[in-house]
């Protein structure tokens, strides 16, 4: 029997999202979550796909990544699909920070391991998670190759004049101080389906490609290649997001340890965990933000023009970085379902070329799908991103020969 199964393991800070493949024809064999890693009322959610079976849902202790993925081994193997089966081929692992080390998909070994741990200090919240998801699948199958696919392999092609902080250059390579970029597994398959989704080859245009989830990156993409993005040393640069800040004067910093007396650890914390969506109003979900707009609430609409002013002068920075723009593709958890935050962000934005026609963007659906009326010199798209199968296939490429 030749193995033709992917296990891919997405891990985030605290939760997991899983997927077993079957890399023949891609079909997806098993999805799943597990949540609230290491906090109260972790849980898993598990849907297995091949004979219809439904949904199941448990609360149970998770205490790391380690035992999530145990927890996630044990629901495959109630299904037949465990991970001990002679039809997985590999596993792959989504790994946030590559540095400049790593520019393609790579298969894990000793020194992978060791350079993804020494990346630790500029992705403190994501390295140590896809660390340990790594250990614990292969513990379990010392036989099976395992994949890093890295968030900042595809903005590797940014130009010096994109990657680089305009501070002293000693100092910024002594240190490893540059631009990374994250989210690239996403914003390289969403930047190829928008091409698709226009007939045309990946070569052939220009996209700024808007990735909004809980973190959230804007990229500039001229014929398939990465020319520039918002995140920078860390995933904490640019746009406002869920819990972070984006785009700060570092003064800020300086500021609030001489004044306000803060540690870094504390800062830290304020600008990763407690500021965008949330240190603004409160919420950082975009759902609850729009239902409290509806209802008239202040302190919800000014969370939301920050985040919007934040965004289109992303829009507006890589119109001018591309000059030419085909298209601007709104994807992850708000572009794809958030037609409010679509409308705001390109409200205005006309004479550039974009923009929306309300009742296209009115829809709600999983297709990728364009919401420019016919003839607009730039489209708009939404186009669901796919990190599980891009990582899955890259995964395949690399150990089915
Ligand atoms: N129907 C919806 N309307 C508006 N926002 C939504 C909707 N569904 C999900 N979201 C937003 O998507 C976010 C999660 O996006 P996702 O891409 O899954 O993020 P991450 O991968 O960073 O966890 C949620 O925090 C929420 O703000
Ligand atoms: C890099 C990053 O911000 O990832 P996520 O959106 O999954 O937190
Ligand atoms: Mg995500």
């Amino acid at each position: 029997m030749t193995a033709t199964r992917v296990l891919v393991l997405n891990s985030g800070s605290s939760s997991v999202k899983y997927q077993l493949l079957d890399m023949r024809d891609s079909t997806r064999l098993a999805v799943g979550l597990v949540e609230r890693i290491g906090e109260q009322g972790s849980r898993l959610k598990h849907t297995p796909l091949t004979d219809g079976g439904g949904t199941r849902e448990r609360s149970v202790a998770i205490a790391d990544h380690a035992a999530a993925l145990k927890a996630v081994a044990e629901e495959l193997a109630r299904d037949g699909l465990g991970l001990d089966s002679p039809e997985l081929a590999a596993i792959g692992h989504r790994v946030v920070h590559g540095g400049q080390s790593f520019t393609e998909p790579t298969v894990i070994d000793d020194a992978v391991l060791a350079e993804i741990e020494r990346l630790i200090p500029v992705a403190p919240l994501h390295n140590p998670a896809n660390l340990m998801g790594i250990r614990t699948a292969r513990a379990l199958r010392p036989d099976l190759p395992q994949v890093a696919v890295f968030d900042t392999a595809f903005h590797t092609t940014m130009p010096e004049s994109a990657a680089r902080y305009a501070i002293d250059v000693a100092t910024a390579d002594a240190y490893r101080v540059r631009r990374y970029g994250f989210h690239g597994t996403s914003h390289a398959y969403v930047s190829r389906a928008t091409a698709a989704l226009l007939g045309k080859a990946p070569e052939e245009v220009n996209v700024i490609v808007l990735h909004l989830g809980n973190g959230a990156s804007a990229s500039a993409v001229r014929a398939g290649r990465c020319v520039d993005t918002s995140m920078g040393l860390t995933p904490l640069e640019g746009l406002v997001m869920g819990t972070r800040s984006g785009d700060i004067d570092p003064a800020v910093i300086f500021h609030l340890m001489r004044v306000g007396g803060m540690s870094t650890d504390e800062i830290d914390t304020l600008l990763n965990k407690k500021s965008g969506l949330i240190g603004l109003c409160g919420d950082n979900d975009m759902r609850e933000i729009s239902r409290r707009i509806d209802e008239g609430d202040e302190r919800a609409e000014l969370a939301f023009g920050i985040y919007i002013h934040r965004l289109k002068k992303y829009i507006g920075a890589y119109c001018a970085v591309l000059g030419r723009v085909d298209a601007i593709a709104f994807t992850a958890g708000v572009g794809e379902n958030a037609a409010r935050v679509r409308q705001a962000a390109l409200a205005g934005l006309e004479p550039l070329g974009p923009a929306v026609d309300a009742d296209l963007n009115a829809v709600r659906s999983d297709e990728a799908r364009l919401i420019s009326p016919a003839g607009a010199r730039v489209a708009v798209a939404v186009v669901p991103t796919d990190e599980e199968l891009e990582i899955a296939t890259q995964t395949y490429a690399l150990v089915d020969r």
